[in-house]
């Protein structure tokens, strides 16, 4: 049955065996269910379940889903495959399913960045390996003093190793996107589980081309963020692109020492600013 590709679900289905045959190769070896988002046609799906392992997939086309509850019958009886029908966003509460899993997914580019920052938060999700478009992968995998760097690449090199697979052409997709893509992979160590963390950060580079004390003295009490930026011998001149993510750390667990004791909860005053 020929199917037509609906745009506003981000439908790009990949064709290529050979990045197919990629993506399973650099699956973590675990003992966790995986999670598929957008199992779209069920291409990848098929390659997930051949490797022995559960899969609860997410897809939010009523259609797909008709086509995919027909296609992967067996395995669905035989508890092999959960599909979950619906928008993916509306089942994440906290955790997004209550066991250990490791998504694996060809993502819709739409919604990309949203469903990486929640796996990254979810406590129950092991390992993110996904396509996304290529200036999304890069800016999680960005180092320190490159200017793609940016919240998304502390965050993900917070709570584990970040590695851009590989990159792939628009060709590999029917339809083709007009964008490359890349095939990311974050081994999760830790988890995202400190609010302030991601609030800090994201004061941290509001204005990018601005200083980094000048962007987090929107938040926090300057005084305070130069002594810590003394103690730790940064520069006060220093942009948000150029420290590194153990410095972002240390500033962090500075003021959470100084302010209020043990939170780092900004003051009304300032966030208003
Ligand atoms: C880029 S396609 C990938 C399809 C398939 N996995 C492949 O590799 O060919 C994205 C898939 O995500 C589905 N999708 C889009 N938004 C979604 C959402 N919010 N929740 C669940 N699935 C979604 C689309 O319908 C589509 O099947």
């Amino acid at each position: 049955m020929k199917i037509a590709a609906k745009k506003k679900f981000g439908q790009n289905f990949l064709k290529d065996e050979v990045v197919l045959y990629k993506i399973i190769e650099s699956m973590p070896k675990t003992e966790n269910v995986i999670v598929e988002i957008g199992p779209g046609l069920g291409d990848l799906t098929k390659k997930l379940l051949a490797q022995q392992r559960d899969v609860i997939a997410f897809e939010i086309d009523e259609g797909l889903c008709r086509l995919l509850e027909k296609e992967f019958h067996e395995e669905i009886e035989a508890k092999r495959l959960r599909l979950v029908c619906g928008d993916v966003i509306d089942h994440w509460k906290q955790n997004l399913v209550d066991k250990d899993y490791d998504l694996v997914a060809n993502l819709p580019y739409y919604v990309a960045t949203n469903i990486v920052l929640r796996a990254l938060q979810d406590e129950r999700c092991k390992n993110i390996l996904v396509m996304l478009q290529k200036e999304v992968a890069d800016k999680f995998c960005a180092k320190e003093g490159e200017k793609e760097f940016s919240s998304l690449a502390v965050l993900a090199q917070s709570v584990g190793q970040v590695k851009r697979v590989c990159v792939v052409k628009p060709q590999s997709f029917s339809p083709a996107p007009k964008v490359d893509s890349a095939v990311l992979l974050i081994q999760k160590r830790a988890n995202l589980d400190d609010k302030h963390f991601m609030q800090f950060l994201k004061a941290a580079f509001a204005q990018p081309r601005k200083t980094l004390l000048k962007n987090l003295s929107r938040l926090y009490p300057k005084e305070q963020l130069e002594q810590i930026f003394a103690t730790l011998g940064i520069a006060s001149n220093i942009r948000p692109h150029e420290a590194s993510t153990s410095i972002y750390h240390q500033i962090f667990g500075m003021l959470k020492e100084k302010i209020d004791g043990a939170k780092a909860v900004p003051t009304t005053t300032t966030a208003t600013k």
